[in-house]
């Protein structure tokens, strides 16, 4: 794709491609803050009214702009996305979508703002949750906010007491910026996509929450020792925790790419609760637990937990648990994480356990090992991207898509974007 071809995906799209290629025409667009903004708002305008093929083809133009924005920006472009995002998925007009359009949404944006790229798959997770999990399993009685892949909500899941004391120890605890992937990468990084602040609870803290880490894991037939050490997360101020898989790193091709150790399965104790009455004039759930491919957005519900698997029935992470946190206003979210992991992780807690051992064991990181690609949660069409008009660009770009990275980006100089002659 070039800079001419962009534009006409946009453009046949009805993206506000007027604004769009004003804007890429001048070259210096890039390293300035408005005009990358504006540029990824103009990508996004009316994404929502896509089919998916249509939506394959914007999120290749909205990723092949991003690589052009200059690196120090690219947190102002994702952050323009995510809000785009944020309104196609809350709008009214999503009750008539089916989950195929919300799964487009979050690949849509998932692509568009890089944060995906080709990776590998886990394919050795020999767990079948569903079959503790369903309609004749031990949860049966648990509402059931999906069916497959299941997930519950598990009213009263801790008692007013326990959950007093976990809030009490929170309140003197020290939370720290959250990280993602686990913590556990040496790239794991203060990431803007999840704002929180949280705090790991080792075992033996408080008998409440060596109590949780029992219950959730009985659930499924585990072990206490196979679940990491629990993890309070605080939101305030608008913070958040963006689209994510709690097994590991979803890829722009749709593949998740485990990230030791393997958690099958979440459950998500809600500390505090937040009502309607909360949510501001857009009309998005304030602080809800959103699921976009599920169509769940679960507001939190004091001593409540949210349950759902991290695999597939076919043992393999499942795209349609993407989730997100979002942004909390005008009120303080509590929650606890409680992920429960196809190995012990015991009391040494994840930073002691052996990474490299687990990689080799999984085949993570290892392509010869993991040669079947993880299907993305909806398929999307090829989309032949429209013919370049006749006036085409002499640009030579021709990176497309996720083999583009910062060291990719053109020098400030780069000419991609210059007009036609
Ligand atoms: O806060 C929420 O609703 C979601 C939190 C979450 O998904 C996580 O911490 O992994
Ligand atoms: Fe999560």
């Amino acid at each position: 794709m070039d800079a001419a071809q962009c534009l006409a995906t946009l453009k046949a799209l009805g993206a506000d491609a007027a604004v769009v290629s004003d804007i890429v025409m001048d070259p210096a667009w890039r390293r300035d803050p408005d005009s990358v903004r504006s540029c990824a708002a103009a990508t996004t305008t009316n994404a929502f009214r896509d089919d998916g093929p249509r939506r394959a083809a914007r999120a290749r133009a909205c990723q092949w702009l991003r690589a052009k924005v200059s690196p120090d920006l690219r947190k102002d472009w994702d952050a323009m996305i995510q809000l785009g995002q944020n309104d196609v998925v809350e709008t009214p007009q999503r009750s008539e979508e089916t989950a195929e359009d919300a799964a487009g949404d979050v690949l849509m944006q998932l692509v568009s703002t890089g944060s995906l790229v080709d990776g590998e798959m886990d394919q050795t997770l020999p767990e079948r949750f569903g079959e503790v999990l369903g309609p004749s399993g031990k949860l049966s009685q648990g509402r059931q906010l999906a069916r497959e892949p299941p997930v519950y909500l598990l009213e009263d899941f801790v008692s007013a007491s326990e959950r007093q004391a976990m809030l009490q120890w929170a309140a003197a605890a020290s939370f720290a910026h959250s990280r993602i992937d686990g913590g556990v990468y040496a790239d794991s990084a203060r990431s803007q996509a999840r704002t929180s602040t949280s705090c790991a609870v080792p075992r033996g803290t408080l008998p409440a929450f060596d109590a949780l880490a029992e219950r959730a894991a009985s659930l499924i037939g585990g072990r206490a020792n196979q679940v990491e050490p629990l993890q309070v997360v605080r939101y305030e101020g608008g913070q958040r925790f963006d689209n994510h898989h709690d097994a590991g790193t979803v890829r722009p091709s749709g593949a998740i790419q485990v990230v030791p150790p393997r958690r099958i399965a979440t459950l998500l104790l809600f500390l505090t609760s937040i009502d309607e009455d909360d949510d501001d004039d857009e009309g998005v759930p304030n602080g809800a637990t959103v699921f976009p491919s599920l169509q769940i957005a679960q507001r939190p519900k004091a001593g409540a937990a949210l349950l759902w698997p991290n695999i597939g029935l076919d043992g393999r992470p499942d795209g349609r648990t993407i989730h997100r946190g979002n942004p909390v206003r005008g009120t303080v979210k509590y929650a606890v994480n409680v992920w429960i992991c196809a190995e012990d992780v015991g009391d040494r807690g994840v930073q002691s356990l052996d990474l490299e051992k687990l990689r080799v064991k999984y085949g993570i990181g290892n392509a010869a090992a993991a040669p079947v690609p993880f299907p993305p949660p909806v398929p999307l069409a090829p989309v032949a991207p429209p013919a370049p008009p006749a006036s085409s660009s002499s640009s030579s770009s021709s990176s497309s898509s996720s083999s583009e990275s910062d060291d990719d980006v053109p020098p400030a100089a780069a000419t991609d974007f210059e007009a036609p002659d």
